[in-house]
């Protein structure tokens, strides 16, 4: 056990790395997928289940937590791992990105954000410090600070606008945060798609010499080639011996080829949510069980998976749960997919540590190419 927040980088296969961080609740091998845990559950599992599949941290969302039932309630229930039963790591965002994506934005200013509830209508504001507070009101390992991120494509001078705004907001954060050895606040690169707002902005944050740093801005609409451009680009400005988290990535392809451009954490809603749409996704590829060509298949999703979902399940039951809105399908497609991402992420830690990262990309894209799921 560690009283501090420390990141060690273990080994490197060319750009992939494989590290662990060490903080008070925990540990978490890297790279590393987080099951979203919007309103402090993963829908449709029980955290345990989650745990078990060898997920070592989940996301929180701040914006719906602030929301309901409210930092201030959690912090007297002892803070949201007591609150949902989740004795180890929690990253949580800084909502800022969901009060411009979910709520009815008011204003946004160099204080920060002014907003009304999604839920109920309520007005809102959400300044730096904050959301800083209210990640430390829900008692959060890993914090984010509050920025702008702004949909691509945009025009250079909104991205530089946006990105500066993010740089002062990252200051005024870690000024807010001060001075907490088991915990961390992760600063945010942006910059959008212009590689020089990219670079200007990863080396100032740099310089603020923060415990890690997420690349923000990026799975907001660009294609997947110009995500990994400026993954390219952002990664080799940020220091090696801190981590590095890919923010709402992403599919299992996405994953791969982000971690060969050197990140190290990934959170996507999409195992989750695909699964609560009747979308499987195995070393086979994406499975759609709407689809009628299920409704009398025998076969299991993947019979040599260690997840009973995938295993013991033929996918015309699955078909049938899917078609018949049962929550129970809900339930097992969310289990195989994040068994599933869990399982990935296993395989691409051993494939960097044993130097055959390349190979074991090259040999689970095939998977996903066979077709003839
Ligand atoms: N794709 C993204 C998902 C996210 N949750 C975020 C975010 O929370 N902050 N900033 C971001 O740029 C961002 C991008």
């Amino acid at each position: 056990m560690t009283d501090q927040f420390t990141f060690k980088l273990l080994a490197t296969d060319g750009g992939a790395r494989r590290g662990k961080i060490s903080m008070p609740r925990g540990n978490v091998r890297t790279p590393a997928f987080m099951p979203v845990g919007t309103g402090g559950t993963v829908k449709a599992m029980y955290l345990d289940q989650v745990r078990d599949l060898g997920s070592d941290i989940i996301l929180g969302n701040t914006y719906h937590l602030m929301l309901r039932p409210g930092a201030e309630r959690v912090a007297r229930l002892g803070g949201l791992h007591d609150f949902a039963r989740w004795p180890h790591p929690i990253l949580t965002d800084s909502g800022g990105f969901q009060v411009m994506s979910l709520s009815g934005l008011r204003k946004l200013d160099e204080r920060g954000v002014v907003f009304r509830s999604h839920i109920d209508g309520a007005k809102h504001e959400m300044s730096p410090e904050r959301s800083i507070e209210i990640q430390g009101l829900l008692d959060s390992d890993i914090q984010m600070q509050l920025d702008e991120c702004i949909a691509l494509p945009a025009e250079p001078a909104e991205v530089q606008r946006a990105m500066e705004l993010s740089l002062r907001w990252a200051e005024r954060c870690k000024t807010a945060f001060g001075d907490q050895p088991g915990k961390a606040m992760f600063g945010i690169v942006q910059g959008g798609d212009v590689p020089e707002l990219r670079v200007k902005s990863a080396q100032a944050l740099n310089s603020m010499d923060l415990k890690g740093y997420a690349v923000g801005g990026l799975a907001v609409g660009e294609p997947q080639a110009v995500m990994l451009d400026m993954l390219s680009i952002t990664c080799p400005e940020l220091p090696e011996n801190k981590p590095r988290y890919l923010m709402g990535v992403g599919t299992p392809d996405d994953i791969l080829k982000s971690v060969a451009r050197g990140i190290d954490m990934f959170d996507c809603v999409m195992p989750t949510r695909a699964g609560r749409h009747g979308l499987a996704y195995t070393r086979f590829g994406k499975i759609n069980l709407k689809n009628a060509r299920h409704a009398d298949d025998p076969r299991p999703l993947d019979e040599e998976s260690t997840c009973p979902a995938a295993r013991d399940y033929s996918r015309a039951y699955l078909h049938h749960l899917v078609r018949s809105n049962e929550a129970l399908g809900a339930m097992l497609l969310t289990w195989n997919n994040l068994a599933y991402y869990q399982s990935l992420m296993a395989e691409i830690r051993d494939g960097i540590a044993s130097g055959k990262f390349v190979d074991m990309a090259a040999r689970i894209s095939e998977g996903w190419a066979r077709g003839d799921i």
